[in-house]
């Protein structure tokens, strides 16, 4: 396969600010889980807990329906039983920090400005026109097939590239496990399905988040709000809180919940979805106290693929929203218009001019 572009989800625009101070924490008081009028699990008020494991069994009709409800109604979902190994969760992580602690020549070899790199660090910034910095470190990379990519992978720290694929493999089949469930959930037809999965590729990145220097906290950020240009993310974080989700007008913390995943909505599904589903809007932020790691796999359709909603979710309850187009143009547009959410998809609707 050749090749693909890289899907990035920095460099943002600042969306409406706020947020609360997140104490850091990583207890679990069961009565911070209730059940919505879905019946379903929220955990601290903000994002629904799914198992994946019902998938694998008599409980897969009403799994499916749980993330159509999920996708639905808040963008996105914690994912447990999801079949990544505790082992393997701890091994990436470990990993993750061993990279970052390198000292900086050694971690800015990998350094790149270009979007397109197959393998890029990126760095904070000073965003002028906000006034605001952006303070993560995160090395993006592609990732599917693994054969392709492995090989411009770093050596240091050692079993690097182990650790690394094992993790990518296993987070694709998470997710792919996820996605034709999600696919089945919307009604889509199976060569619907099989057109995106096919050829769909896989980014991921792992971030850092270095501690802030207390009287800079209000002026920085970890990333703005945005939504992800992806089918879905999956997302591993430590056992510090920073992820925020906006809801209902506000930016509430998605707090961490051990050896489970977070999962995001990307515009893709949103697009796809001819806006059953909408793409979650989210951000970091930084805190004084303690370094943040997290681990994104996201998962993207190929360059050529048709991205228009499939015929079989038109009807007359669901006009067609979004035209034809396929991922190519979607990012090229993305790169031009720099906007930081879903918004890049207007000017692919059928009333765009
Ligand atoms: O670090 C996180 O929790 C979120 C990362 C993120 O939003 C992204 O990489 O797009
Ligand atoms: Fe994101």
């Amino acid at each position: 396969m050749a090749p693909t572009k890289a899907v990035v989800a920095d460099d943002h625009l600042e969306l409406p600010a706020g947020g609360k101070n997140t104490p850091l924490t990583n207890t679990i008081p069961i009565s911070n889980v209730q059940t919505d009028i879905y019946g379903l699990e929220i955990w601290e008020g903000t994002l629904p807990i799914i198992d994946l494991g019902g998938l694998h069994g008599p409980r897969r009709s009403d799994t499916i329906k749980q993330l159509g409800h999920a996708c639905q109604h808040y963008g996105g979902f914690m994912l447990k039983n999801h079949g990544i190994s505790e082992r393997l969760l701890s091994d990436i992580m470990s990993k993750a920090r061993e990279f970052f602690h390198l000292p900086e020549e050694e971690r800015m070899k990998l350094y790149s400005p270009d979007p397109t790199s197959l393998i890029r660090l990126a760095t904070g910034f000073k965003d002028d026109n906000q006034n605001v910095f952006v303070s993560r470190e995160s090395l993006k990379f592609h990732c599917h097939p693994i054969e392709n990519y492995v090989n411009l992978w770093p050596t240091n720290p050692p079993s690097y590239r182990e650790v690394v694929s094992e993790y990518c493999v296993a987070a694709k089949r998470a997710e792919i496990t996820l996605l034709e469930a999600v696919f089945e959930g919307l009604g889509m037809e199976r060569k619907s399905i099989d057109q995106i999965l096919d050829n769909h590729g896989q980014y991921a990145s792992l971030n850092y988040y270095p501690t802030c220097d207390k009287s800079n906290l209000g002026l920085t950020f970890g990333l703005r709000g945005h939504t992800d240009p992806t089918i879905l993310t999956m997302l591993l974080p430590d056992e510090v809180p920073g992820l925020e989700i906006l809801q209902d007008g506000d930016w509430v913390p998605v707090k961490p919940i051990p050896n489970t995943l977070i999962v995001h909505v990307g515009d893709v599904l949103q697009g796809l979805s001819n806006c059953r589903y909408k793409s979650l809007l989210h951000r970091v932020i930084v805190n004084s106290e303690k370094e943040r790691l997290s681990i994104a796999s996201y998962c993207y359709p190929s360059n050529d693929t048709q991205m228009g909603p499939p015929k079989e979710l038109i009807d007359d309850d669901h006009p067609l929203i979004y035209k034809d187009y396929t991922y190519e143009e979607f990012y090229t547009t993305m790169w031009k218009q720099r906007l930081p959410d879903a918004t890049r998809l207007d000017s692919f609707k059928v009333s765009a001019a």
